[in-house]
């Protein structure tokens, strides 16, 4: 089971482990189908692809032994986190016997790696690998080593990057070679041990998702999205341009200024093409986050009042909760309900009760700040959240609304509000602070309604009270 971190795509990255478990498990087939050929028959391997050179003996080791490192990296258990490290060592060691041969002419057997058999090739290099190749095995068996590990994070994304320029490098000189011209350190590289290679890389990266390079290309931010949508045709590019530029002139046969200009245009429109392909992306998110923007707001509001309701309420009180605890910021809390309705709502209609309603969403509205949340509670009952406010001065928000009721010409006849008021509390929960508001409300109803109760103590029972 792999353990997602939060603001990842758990989705990508399974497919990112995914990814990389396929590469192990292609890496050590076509290492093995290119041993057992070398080991039939020499000219098998160089048949794979025709006109290409051959996947070298002891590159075919390494990318099988790179392979089964990766797939190892991947499972737990002592044996399997203590063989890949050693495996992707031996991987590095073949780089390294190949470099000194190279170097200093040494001969340590590395051409003749797995029996006499290979003897009989008619390449006299059967075994040996390309300098360039032998140092991406150094490199690419330090990458296994660190990342089986799971140490020295920017060393190991600095070989990545490195091998990965290696390999691209490689594949863009493929047009050279494909028209047959010299394609300088990469001529004697064939396609499959590049493109073998690439993957290899790209591999043992994906194999940890969730962090160094590939933590963004998994996030489930946009970020992420771009990267996921751009990084590829951003890293193709070079080789294409390359490819197209070497196609033009060798298949076409267009001057070198003409392929020069031709390869600039279609730069050009390549990136031009990415910039449309991210603003069309830009734009579908941006109308995503304000389509949800909207439905969040209409899932928070009353749509008789236009206040906020019952959810939105226990959500501003739960973060206003949350700052008393940890900074220490007070907040008063103030209950009301609309005097008698219910006779209203009998004299005049329903439909008339709701206009009562719907001008005390004004009322309440006109009252605040913009920091204060006005909630309709249910039914005619509502709650004002007033951060950053002691009792007295809630008190008076209070008695302004009061006035505010009295002073209003309402359409059938004058209607009151009682109000309970209530300051949290260091200890509170929320009910708490509700039920010292609602005491008071309570209190406001029986001394006469049309009225402000303020609870002048912030400890619940046997509280002070005040009526206003
Ligand atoms: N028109 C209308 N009436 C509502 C709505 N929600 C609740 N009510 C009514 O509000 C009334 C509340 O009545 P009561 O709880 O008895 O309280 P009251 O008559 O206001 O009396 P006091 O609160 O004691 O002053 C009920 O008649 C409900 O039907 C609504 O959305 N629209």
């Amino acid at each position: 089971m792999i353990e997602v971190p939060f603001h990842q795509d758990s989705q990508v990255v399974r497919g990112f482990i995914r990814f990389s478990r396929t590469i192990a498990v292609l890496m050590i087939a076509v290492a093995s189908i290119v041993l057992v050929a070398w080991w039939w028959d020499a000219r098998l391997p160089t048949a794979v692809v025709p006109g290409q050179r051959s996947m070298k003996v002891n590159a075919a080791i390494g990318f099988a032994l790179s392979g089964s490192a990766l797939l190892l990296s991947q499972g737990s258990g002592r044996v399997r986190s203590r063989l890949g490290p050693w495996l992707s060592l031996a991987v590095m060691g073949i780089g390294l016997a190949t470099l000194a041969e190279y170097v200093w002419s040494l001969d340590i057997g590395i051409d003749r790696l797995l029996d006499d058999s290979f003897a009989r090739q008619p390449d006299p290099l059967s075994g040996r690998m390309a300098e360039l190749v032998a140092t991406a095995f150094v490199l690419l068996g330090g990458l296994g080593v660190m990342v089986s590990t799971r140490r020295w994070l920017y060393l190991r994304e600095g070989l990545a990057v490195v091998l990965l320029a290696i390999a691209m490098t490689g594949l863009a000189s493929y047009g050279f070679a494909l028209a047959g011209r010299d394609s300088g350190p990469f001529n004697r590289v064939p396609i499959y041990t590049t493109l073998l290679l690439l993957l290899a890389t790209l591999g043992w990266i994906a194999s940890t998702p969730t962090i160094g390079l590939t933590r963004v290309t998994t996030a489930d931010t946009l970020g992420g999205a771009f990267a996921r949508r751009l990084l590829l045709p951003a890293l193709l590019m070079p080789v294409i341009v390359a490819f197209v530029f070497e196609m033009l002139q060798s298949r076409l046969g267009l001057s070198e200024a003409l392929a020069f200009s031709f390869v600039a245009l279609f730069s050009g429109g390549a990136v031009a093409w990415l910039v449309w392909w991210v603003a069309t992306l830009l734009d579908k998110l941006e109308r995503q986050r304000r389509k949800s923007l909207l439905l969040r707001n209409d899932a928070d509001t009353d749509t008789l009042t236009g206040l906020a309701n019952r959810r939105a309420f226990d959500d501003a009180l739960a973060n206003l909760l949350r700052g008393q605890r940890e900074h220490d910021m007070r907040f008063s809390l103030l209950m009301l309900d609309l005097d008698r309705f219910k006779s209203y709502n009998d004299d005049f209609g329903h439909l008339a009760g709701d206009e009562v309603l719907r001008i005390t969403g004004h009322l309440l509205g006109a009252a605040l700040r913009p920091s204060d949340l006005a909630a309709r509670y249910g039914g005619e009952e509502f709650a004002l959240l007033l951060p950053d406010t002691d009792v007295t001065r809630a008190g008076e928000v209070a008695a302004r609304i009061l006035d505010a009721f009295r002073g209003f010409a309402w359409p059938q006849r004058a209607v009151t509000i009682s109000i309970g008021v209530a300051q949290s509390a260091p200890s509170d929960g929320s009910t708490d602070l509700i039920q010292r508001a609602d005491a008071m409300l309570y209190d406001a109803k029986h001394a006469g309604r049309d009225r402000v109760m303020v609870a002048t103590a912030v400890v619940s029972p046997g509280a002070v009270r005040s009526g206003t």
